[in-house]
């Protein structure tokens, strides 16, 4: 099935399935009202996000999307596609390497890096990209959705 607006397939692959090197990713562009909702949202109102003047003075020289809204692709990809539906999140390291702006396709990808069979634990290696820039890097730890429980 496909989400309108947003290139991803949804799907669930259990643990029984799953293999290392197996990688999903979902294609987004963002835009400055995606920024003012996740704002709102969140209630994370920094200027570098929503006030232009403001940003101009920063490292930046513009407006930026938070860092939290570029990681929220990677819990997309994980909830929706690798493992997908039914997946509970444990945890997540995240690190931020270059700003993503209004206007900007991110594409988020996710790949299997192990498989703990007997605790259902999968641990994912997770990217997000601009062109050819990497805007973020990090890993999680999921507990997978398993075909005995159907
Ligand atoms: C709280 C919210 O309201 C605010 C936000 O959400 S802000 C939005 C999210 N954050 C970003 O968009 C920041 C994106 N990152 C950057 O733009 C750049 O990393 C930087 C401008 C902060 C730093 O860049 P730069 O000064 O060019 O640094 P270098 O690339 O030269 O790297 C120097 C060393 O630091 C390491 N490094 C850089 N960024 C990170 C990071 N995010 N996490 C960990 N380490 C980082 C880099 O690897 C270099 O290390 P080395 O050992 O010297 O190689």
């Amino acid at each position: 099935m496909f989400d309108q607006g947003t290139q991803i397939q949804r799907g669930t692959i259990c643990v029984e399935d799953l293999e290392i090197g197996m990688s999903r990713s979902v294609m987004k562009t963002i835009t400055q009202r995606h920024i003012e909702l996740f704002a709102e949202l969140s209630t994370d109102h920094n200027p570098v996000h929503l006030d232009e003047a403001y940003a101009q003075d920063t490292i930046f020289g513009g407006v930026i999307a938070h860092g939290m809204l570029t990681a929220g692709l990677i819990s997309a990809v994980i909830g929706e596609q690798l493992p997908g539906h039914g997946t509970v999140y444990l945890g997540q390291t995240l690190k931020f390497l270059a700003p993503v702006r209004p206007g900007d396709t991110v594409e988020a990808t996710v790949t299997v890096r192990e498989i703990d069979h007997s605790r259902r634990r999968v641990t994912l290696d997770c990217r997000a990209e601009v062109g050819d820039t990497t805007v973020l890097k990090g890993e999680a730890l999921v507990l997978a959705p398993s075909n005995k429980f159907d």
